[in-house]
């Protein structure tokens, strides 16, 4: 089955239609005010409603109030979240949507462990760890530290580029990918060309 690749920190209207054009299955939207790429929600909202069907939106967030969470998505049922901050199983349920958990690698991690703790969860993405940072980096971790057996299906992100998907398509497999700075012109704009080359690198036969 081709990888599924997800497009983070989507801006503005042309870049997310161009990314649905090239085979992207799924958009991300930043909602954490200290990102680059962070869009108001309304813009937000009025891009998702302009997108072809069988896309998948997905609203980022890190550690947000129940509030800001649902001024987001209560606007469309396609919304699903991403979690990108220490929010429990629990809170995580709460929205009553299908969800994203995002776990930061490091050496000596138990990601079997880490995922199983997020069991209600579409996916577990895994993504660099960076002191002070909570994503969107730019950095690779080291894929070897991913167990072969995850409890969850995996979405792989962390410094993916053009030049470096394909291999971490054969090397871990995983059910998708996700990409942010690797395929902008500057931050929060993206450079299509990149993401037209992201995207095959990533859906290419192994
Ligand atoms: O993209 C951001 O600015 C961001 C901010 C805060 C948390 C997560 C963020 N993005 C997510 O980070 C990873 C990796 O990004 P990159 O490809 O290394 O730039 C990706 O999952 C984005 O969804």
């Amino acid at each position: 089955m081709p990888c599924r690749v997800k497009i983070c920190g989507i801006t503005n209207l042309e870049d997310a239609l161009a990314a649905c054009h090239d085979g992207a299955d799924a958009l991300g939207f930043v909602f954490y005010e200290k990102s680059p790429r962070y869009i108001d929600p309304v813009k937000a909202n009025a891009i998702v409603s302009q997108l072809p069907p069988f896309v998948v939106p997905v609203a980022l967030f890190v550690d947000a109030s129940a509030e800001d969470i649902e001024a987001v998505v209560a606007d469309n049922a396609r919304w699903l979240i991403q979690f990108h901050g220490n929010e429990s199983e629990q809170e995580c349920l709460s929205y009553n949507r299908s969800y994203i958990k995002a776990l930061r690698v490091k050496e000596g991690d138990d990601l079997q462990e880490a995922a199983q703790a997020y069991q209600s969860a579409s996916a577990i993405l895994l993504d660099a760890y960076k002191a002070g940072v909570p994503g969107g980096t730019g950095e690779v971790f080291n894929w070897s530290l991913i167990p072969e057996e995850m409890p969850l299906p995996v979405i792989l992100a962390g410094g993916l580029t053009p030049d470096n998907v394909a291999r971490a398509v054969e090397q871990v497999a995983p059910y998708a990918v996700d990409v942010s700075g690797g395929v902008e012109a500057s931050k929060g704009i993206k450079n299509k060309l990149k993401v037209k080359q992201f995207i095959s690198g990533a859906k290419r036969e192994q």
